[in-house]
């Protein structure tokens, strides 16, 4: 990161290895403040690995250079298997996800929290409805309100869209575009959809022949 760059995270001349094979080389990239930036690239190609590599490596090395802390940086995986009884409702699920008191219950200062990204995140009328009853989009974004209530400043969308249809991507992106807007976090968003890409994403790092070049997806 040069002294000048307001880069919440710097990545320079980073390998992303196997224990058998070397899957990136010499990748170097930026995240700007407030930005989405897709990640791109072949089933394969190592988009997830590059995000495990950057999380272990995170502030170790000249690699992996970030201007915030490794708690103000929230990953949310692929896919979680909730069962349709699973019964913790919408607004105590998303509560887990704070860093709490030793109290059993939450305060209200951290319930206003949570309240707030219900809001953010489009959940208020699902606040009080068990998590299994609710359809995949409306879980997706509880994962994403779930990661938030702690107030990352940048977060990670792994292929989140992957199992939704047309209609809840949107809604779900919609709300992500809402969040860095209006707390001026940056996402990262894993994706294989173009569509996604050219609507949403301000950067698009796309990941092949075990390089990766970022690119402006569109004028501000
Ligand atoms: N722990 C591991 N041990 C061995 N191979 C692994 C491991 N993790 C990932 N791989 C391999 O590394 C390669 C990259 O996997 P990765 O999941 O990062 O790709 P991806 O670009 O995210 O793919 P997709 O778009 O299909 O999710 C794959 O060939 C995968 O099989």
């Amino acid at each position: 990161m040069n002294k000048e760059s307001n880069a919440l995270l710097s990545v320079s001349h980073l390998d992303v290895n196997l224990k058998d094979r070397s899957l990136i080389h010499d990748l170097s990239f930026d995240i700007l403040p407030a930005t989405l930036t897709c990640i791109t690239g072949e089933n394969g190609v190592g988009k997830t690995t590059l995000i495990k590599t950057i999380l272990k490596q995170f502030n170790k090395n000249e690699h992996v250079k970030a201007q915030i802390k490794r708690s103000e940086m929230q990953y949310i995986p692929q896919l979680r298997q909730i069962d349709d009884d699973y019964p913790l409702t919408v607004f105590d699920f998303i509560g887990l996800g704070l860093q709490k008191s030793w109290l059993p219950w939450l305060r209200k200062k951290e319930k206003q929290k949570v309240q707030r990204v219900i809001e953010m995140t489009n959940l208020s009328a699902l606040a009080n409805t068990p998590l299994g009853s609710c359809s995949g989009g409306e879980q997706q974004r509880v994962y994403l309100a779930q990661a938030l209530v702690s107030q990352p400043k940048l977060f990670i969308l792994d292929e989140s869209t992957a199992s939704l249809d047309k209609e809840a991507k949107f809604v779900l992106l919609d709300a992500v575009k809402k969040v860095i807007k209006q707390t001026d976090a940056s996402a990262i968003f894993i994706t294989h959809d173009p569509v996604l890409v050219k609507e949403y994403g301000d950067y698009d790092l796309n990941i092949a022949n075990q390089t990766g070049h970022i690119s402006a997806v569109k004028e501000a």
